[in-house]
This record gives structure tokens, sequence and C-alpha cells, in this order.
């Protein structure tokens, strides 16, 4: 059913993080279902760290052990499997990010790019090292997108300079983490407050 929404959903990710890919398929039910506007906002979640002090949950190994676990689970409602990025976490996705960013023109292709390039994060057997040109023009190739195109827009200044006021507006607005919603300045932080945010659509 079609449920009249005046207000748009901003979903803040970066590919780094597992949960953000469970969100990106939540969101999409949620778009599906719903008909919700939804505003795509790469970060840069390391800068996002940095800026508020925090610290990636897996480098703490009783959350980190919980949470290999928890998204398995999770994954499994979205009917997506997950393993672990074996270059996790020292790998800059910012390149990926930015090209995301280009292809916002093209929002059908902007949306296979983003499940794409989760897909190889986070799924893949093959998994992607997101700053390995190699590694990013497999993935480029093995699905139809134009590896010298995904190098120009992530190179562009004006991309770079998107991803970084995306960021920035992030920390500014109080994000601390992967993924994050916005509904006006509602602030939901996880997938797992999505419900909570679709409800604030049409509050
Ligand atoms: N419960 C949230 C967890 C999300 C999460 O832990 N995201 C990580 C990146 S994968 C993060 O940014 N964590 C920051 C924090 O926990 O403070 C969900 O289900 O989405």
């Amino acid at each position: 059913m079609e449920i009249r929404m005046t207000k748009a959903l901003e979903f803040y990710f970066d590919y780094i993080s597992p949960y953000s890919h469970i969100a990106n398929a939540a969101v999409k039910q949620l778009k599906e279902r719903t008909g919700a506007a939804v505003e795509i906002k790469p970060m840069f979640l390391g800068a996002v760290m940095q800026g508020t002090g925090n610290r990636p949950p897996g480098m703490v190994p009783a959350k980190n052990t919980y949470m290999l676990a928890d998204l398995e689970r999770c994954a499994k409602r979205y009917g997506l499997t997950i393993r672990m990025n074996p270059y996790f976490p020292l790998v800059s996705t910012r390149d990926l990010l930015r090209a995301t960013i280009g292809l916002a023109g093209d929002p059908d292709k902007q949306q296979r790019f983003i499940d794409t390039c989760f897909h190889y994060m986070w799924t893949a057997p093959d998994a992607l090292k997101p700053d390995d040109d190699a590694s990013v023009k497999a993935m480029c190739d093995a699905n139809g997108f134009d590896f010298d195109e995904v190098k120009q827009l992530a190179n562009d200044e004006a991309n770079k300079a998107a991803l970084k006021d995306n960021t920035d507006a992030a920390i500014a607005r109080g994000a601390f983490g992967s993924p994050t919603f916005f509904v006006g300045e509602d602030m939901f932080f996880g997938h797992d407050r999505l419900d909570y945010a679709a409800e604030a659509l049409t509050a």
C-alpha cells in the first residue's frame, strides 16, 4: 500500500560498514512497500569515527564476537549472506563513495552500483578490495559498469567535495556511526531503527 509521505528519509552510509549492507536491503524494501523518498548520502565513516571520538565496535573484542553472530542473524531476514571482508578494516572506501555520489543523476544506475559495491564488500566470494584498481575493475567488468567512468567520478573534485560535505554534515547533525538515517533533524542509528524512521516519515 502506498502511504502519503511528505518527508524524505536521508540514508547515510559507508561501504566499510556491514550493517549498512543490511540497511541498504531494508531501505529498498521500505521504498517498495511505501514509496518513501530516499536521499542517498554516502559518508566516510573513518572521518565520522575520528570526528566524534568514537571507535568501530569490531575493535572491542566482546562486541566483535557479538557482532559476527548478530550480522548473520540480521542478514538472513533480508535474504543476504554475510562474510567478513579479508581486507577489512585497512582499506579506504572513499573512491567508491565519491563515484556513488557522481552517479546521482541516474538513480537506477546509482542504486545498482550501491547494491554491487555492498555485495562485493560483504557477500560475494571474490571479496572487493575497495581501494585496489584491479579489484574494482573486476567488479565493474562483471557487473556492466565502466571502470574508467567510475575512476573518473572518484577523482572528480566536485564529488570529493560532496563526500566531505556529507561527512561533515553527518557529524554536525550528531551521527557517530553507519548506517544513520535522518527524517528532518530526527536521527536514527542502525538498520534496526529503520521502523522508527519510517514512523517519523508519516508523523
Ligand atoms: N545495531 C546497529 C549496529 C550498527 C553498527 O554497529 N554500525 C557500525 C559500523 S558497521 C558503527 O558505525 N558503529 C558505531 C557504534 O556502534 O558506535 C544495526 O543493526 O545497524
